[in-house]
């Protein structure tokens, strides 16, 4: 249901290894986004149609997929329309990989080449996966541009890419990292961009209303939370380690969930609650978008858009922002850092940390369940080594 694939372009020029130099591509795993308005159809017709996303019996999947995108085309349309009739989350993640190869490189080392898998619109994995091969690297580093695990993002991803890799002959170690929300150098490069977004708001608000800040992160079907996807969990991590570096006491603030697009029962509090309930308190609002790093149609469109609307339809005495984590530099040295400390582990799968992090009732955490399946998924590239896969 793709529409024909724009042409990858080649992959400049490799650097000699020279020196024994290992080369490490690392792949950055992203949700991908239309990129004209004729894409926007098959993009959600490759959504919904996931098995991640959409969980009923794989024979009704094919037909109710492509029913909710027909449905969801004419919104999201007018949604894209608003950015030009694409998504920036392309160009945003070429640059976010551009940055990280420079100071990956700087540092010395081993040769390190970023590319770009998305999930749902191009680049895809088997597009990817091809390039990956062109440049023979020594091995692989999948890095997800979510900070949160969960089943319908990065584990998602994940699986699409070991299923190219395998198609793609590509037989290389490969360590995935899993989830980066509670990574010191992200949660306090997440602050900074907090601290100056509230430090502004405040300037410009009258000092007599308070502020609120809505930590807002994308929504998930309850069903999948209670199946045990940890992301809901992972998003209340990054929350409080992002509010302990805000040197801010007795914050007023609340995680909420935003975005919901099918009509089952979502995750709350929804945004949309929380505005108003702050136009009920009175208190302006600070909205931080924290479950992903780069701007896209829901920051842009829903935050900048239509909840700013809803908010002066609610009398919330002011409306303010913070911008996602694009390529500010201390994100890009907190992804440098989870490289290195990938690279480093030995481990097949790797949390921020390294082991598992999340509490056992999360039986989703990748570390129970997406290292089985991407062991026994055929032509899985192999373990990097058997304590890897016991350390798992
Ligand atoms: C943490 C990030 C995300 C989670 C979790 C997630 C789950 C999820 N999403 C949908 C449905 C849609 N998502 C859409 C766009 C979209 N989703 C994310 C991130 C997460 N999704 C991003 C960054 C984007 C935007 C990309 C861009 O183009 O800029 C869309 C399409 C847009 C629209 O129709 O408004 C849909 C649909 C579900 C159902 C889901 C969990 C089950
Ligand atoms: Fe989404
Ligand atoms: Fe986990």
């Amino acid at each position: 249901m793709d529409a024909p694939a724009p042409t990858v372009p080649a992959p400049a020029t490799c650097p000699s290894p020279g020196g024994g130099r290992k080369r490490l591509a690392v792949v950055l795993l992203n949700l991908g986004g239309p990129d004209a308005p004729e894409s926007i159809r098959p993009f959600l017709v490759n959504l919904f149609t996931d098995p991640a996303i959409l969980r009923v019996p794989g024979f009704i999947r094919p037909w109710l997929g492509r029913l909710i995108a027909w449905r969801r085309t004419k919104p999201a349309t007018e949604n894209y329309a608003i950015l030009g009739g694409k998504s920036p989350l392309l160009e945003l993640t070429i640059e976010q990989g551009q940055a990280l190869e420079t100071l990956l490189n700087a540092e010395g080392g081993d040769t390190v080449k970023c590319f770009t898998a998305m999930r749902y619109w191009h680049p895809m994995s088997d597009e990817t996966a091809a390039a990956v091969k062109a440049w023979a690297p020594d091995e692989v580093l999948l890095l997800p541009l979510y900070p949160q695990y969960s089943t319908t993002t990065t584990g998602s991803s994940a699986l699409a890419w070991v299923k190219a890799a395998a198609r793609a002959k590509l037989e290389v170690p490969t360590t995935t990292i899993c989830c980066f929300h509670s990574h010191p150098g992200f949660a306090s490069s997440t602050a900074e961009i907090v601290r100056e977004a509230w430090d502004k708001a405040r300037a410009e608000l009258d000092p007599a209303i308070p502020l609120r800040v809505l930590f807002s992160a994308h929504g998930l079907p309850e069903s999948i939370v209670t199946a045990g996807d940890p992301y809901q969990w992972q998003v209340e991590q990054t929350v409080a380690g992002v509010v302990a570096r805000l040197d801010l006491p007795d914050l007023d603030h609340v995680v909420c969930f935003q975005s919901r697009v099918t009509p089952q029962k979502w995750i709350g509090p929804s945004t949309e609650d929380e505005l108003e309930r702050a136009g009920h308190d009175k208190v302006a609002v600070l909205v931080v978008p924290i479950a992903f790093t780069s701007e896209h149609s829901e920051t842009l469109v829903e935050l900048d858009v239509e909840y700013r609307e809803e908010a002066e339809k609610l009398h919330v005495p002011g409306y303010f922002r913070a911008p996602a984590q694009n390529s500010h530099p201390g994100f890009i040295r907190a992804l440098a850092d989870l490289v290195r400390h990938g690279r480093d582990s030995g481990r097949t799968l790797c949390s921020f940390a390294g082991p598992r992090q999340c509490p056992k009732n999360h039986k989703d955490c990748p570390h129970a369940a997406l290292i089985a399946k991407l062991e026994a998924m055929p032509g899985t590239p192999p373990a990097r080594t058997a304590r890897a896969r016991t350390a798992a």
